[in-house]
């Protein structure tokens, strides 16, 4: 049965972003309020991984179209609740980095991104796993995992707040030695970042991965092996350019399976958020493996 696009679910996630005065109610009521024949619900998550729960019952419920309301991390547990049920995600943005919604053309503005769900327009994505566990935007090994534990316990959250930690924690991370099998190549090197992007961007236009397509079953891995400071100015200035690729501070490869072997664990975050630790890591590509409900100016 195909899923049905007047019926949604939006899942809110209310300590994602900045914004705690966020009025979700009223915002659809007025924005979708009068729309005929829509049909539509809201579920709070009240802990993390909540949200997977309420996308899979919303799922099973009959909701054509699950809203992840959130950043990231929301995204990505929304996702994994979908994935395989043919029901579309949408995503409201409301994170603090909102890294696939920006890939995807949603607009930020939350009435904007809400008159997308009258008439939505539904793609399918790749999925990424690693080490079986979904992502949707990136993953990756090293000083990201690292940055996202610490922004994890950092009690405040938003932009500010990461770049105080990166920038605290940048003196004391120090590059893991690791093998590398990509397309038959093993790289015997060191890891400062090893990134897995199915999107072009961490969120907050920081491109990691710019010329990344969510649609061509392809990841990009971008490996930079050593940070000494005038590499990580290049790589900040890259970030924000979209220019990493061509900038020489960093070497791309572009594959859909990846292993990463270490001796000591490496901490790993799915869509921004810590995951774990392990000393054998496997990342692979499910192309076209979730719709999801894209902007008017997504081309991909
Ligand atoms: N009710 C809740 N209480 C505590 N944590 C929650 C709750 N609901 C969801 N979470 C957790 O909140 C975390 C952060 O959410 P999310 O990533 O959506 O926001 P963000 O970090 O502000 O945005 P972004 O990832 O775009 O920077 C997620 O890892 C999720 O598991």
């Amino acid at each position: 049965m195909t899923p049905d696009c007047r019926r949604l679910c939006f899942i809110f996630n209310p300590i994602s972003g900045t914004n705690r005065r966020f009025d979700l109610p009223g915002l659809l009521s007025r924005q979708l309020g009068n729309t005929p024949g829509l049909y539509y619900e809201v579920q709070p998550t009240h802990y993390a991984g909540h949200a997977e729960e309420l996308a899979r019952t919303a799922a099973a419920n009959g909701f054509g179209v699950v809203v992840a309301v959130g950043g990231d991390g929301t995204v990505n547990e929304v996702g994994r609740g979908l994935l395989g049920t043919g029901v579309a995600m949408g995503v409201l943005p409301r994170g603090s980095g909102n890294g696939l919604a920006r890939h995807l053309g949603i607009p930020l503005g939350m009435a904007a991104a809400v008159s997308l769900l009258r008439q939505p327009r539904v793609l399918p994505i790749d999925v990424g796993r690693l080490n079986g566990k979904p992502f949707f935007c990136t993953a990756g090994l090293g000083f990201d995992a690292h940055v996202s534990r610490c922004f994890a316990a950092a009690g405040t959250r938003g932009l500010a707040t990461y770049v105080r930690v990166a920038l605290r924690e940048y003196g004391r991370y120090r590059a893991t030695p690791v093998q590398i099998e990509v397309n038959g190549q093993l790289l015997r090197t060191t890891c400062y970042v090893l990134a897995f992007a199915n999107a072009a961007q961490y969120g907050n236009n920081a491109y990691i991965a710019p010329l990344a397509n969510i649609r061509d079953g392809l990841l990009d891995m971008c490996l930079i092996d050593e940070m000494p400071l005038s590499r990580a100015l290049r790589v900040a200035y890259g970030l924000a350019a979209g220019d990493l690729p061509t900038s020489g501070a960093a070497a791309y490869h572009t594959t859909h399976t990846v292993r990463v072997r270490s001796e000591q664990p490496l901490g790993f975050h799915l869509d921004g958020d810590f995951a774990g630790e392990a000393t054998d890591v496997s990342v692979a590509l499910e192309p076209q493996a979730l719709p999801v409900v894209v902007g008017h100016s997504f081309t991909q």
